[in-house]
């Protein structure tokens, strides 16, 4: 139905300070696991996309990586990435906790936001956690610094809200054909993808023990002669001491971390997948060009 004059097509940006939700609401948009979230604060390192459908409405959100402070290199690109995906979009969605509000790095997305030409959208997230009335209290000053064209209160983890806010997002999108084919949720690449999924196994397995300078780069993706993906990865660590930890006793870590991205891995692509993961020591990795663009960063000035 992509040729139906009636159908509406948007961009929608999702910010707010780390740790907000944003891969969980994308997710529960989507309505099926393409964001990758943590409990860990700014594991969103490439900018992941996600496509909602309502009714005759597609929206393509941007999953941007959480903004804060930018010091070294590596965090100026996921600030300017952030921004790059609310540049063009038709509604900017500010995603934030009402507990945690990092306020710190919620007042510069204000700031900025209050002279973006856009349409805004303030969301209120965790109401699953959160009290009434310091959330509405909430709500009414941080509408005093913003002029946001509408509010909603949700829980991206329940889901509860999120039904609602989707159709009135949706009835605000411009009219136009669809952009992706109705089976695509996802346009970000299935490698980079399946790093992602890689990462994510890391950040869970080895909690604080890893600094989050750690990186998972994809080295190849191939489908063997009987349909199955032979998929290799590096794991880039910055300092020769990370190895161990990653590999663990006897290699047990690496092991239990390929294990289960590569369970994942085929639940999601419904292919048997056979992961291969290797250990890089790569100082300062951070400041290569190649590694940053090869985890979808823009490596800018
Ligand atoms: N209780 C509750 N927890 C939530 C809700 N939404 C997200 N979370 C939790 O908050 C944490 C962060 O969620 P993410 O979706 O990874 O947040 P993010 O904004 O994408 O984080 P960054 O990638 O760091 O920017 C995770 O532990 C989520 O389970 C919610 O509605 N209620």
């Amino acid at each position: 139905m992509t040729d139906d004059t009636n159908t509406r097509c948007g961009l929608v940006a999702v910010i707010g300070a780390p740790n907000a939700g944003k891969s969980t609401l994308v997710n529960q948009l989507v309505g099926q696991k393409v964001a990758i979230t943590s409990a860990k604060a700014q594991t969103t390192r490439a900018r992941m996309l996600g496509i909602a459908l309502h009714g005759e409405t597609q929206m393509i959100l941007v999953d941007t990586p959480g903004i804060f402070t930018p010091r070294r290199r590596l965090d100026r690109a996921m600030v300017s990435a952030a921004w790059e995906g609310a540049e063009a979009a038709d509604a900017v969605l500010l995603l934030v906790d009402p507990v945690k509000q990092r306020r710190h790095e919620l007042e510069p997305l204000l700031e900025a936001l209050a002279t973006r030409p856009e349409r805004k959208i303030l969301v209120l997230n965790k109401v699953d956690v959160a009290k009434k009335e310091p959330l509405l209290a909430l709500a009414q000053e941080l509408s005093g610094k913003v002029e946001f064209a509408e509010v909603f209160f949700v829980s991206a983890l329940t889901g509860d809200g999120v039904p609602e806010m989707k159709a009135a997002l949706a009835e605000t999108m411009p009219e136009g054909a669809w952009m992706y084919p109705e089976d695509q949720v996802s346009d970000a690449s299935e490698r980079l993808l399946a790093a992602e999924v890689t990462r994510e196994q890391l950040y869970r397995q080895l909690h604080e023990e890893l600094p989050y300078d750690s990186a998972v780069r994809p080295e190849s993706y191939q489908q063997r002669p009987d349909g199955s993906l032979e998929i290799h990865q590096q794991i880039v660590v910055g300092r020769e001491s990370q190895r161990p930890i990653v590999l663990g006793k006897g290699g047990s870590r690496i092991k239990a971390i390929g294990e289960a991205a590569r369970k994942e891995l085929s639940e999601m692509l419904d292919v048997k997948v056979h992961l291969f993961l290797h250990v890089k020591v790569e100082e300062n990795w951070a400041e290569n060009r190649e590694i940053f663009e090869e985890i979808g960063l823009d490596w800018g000035r």
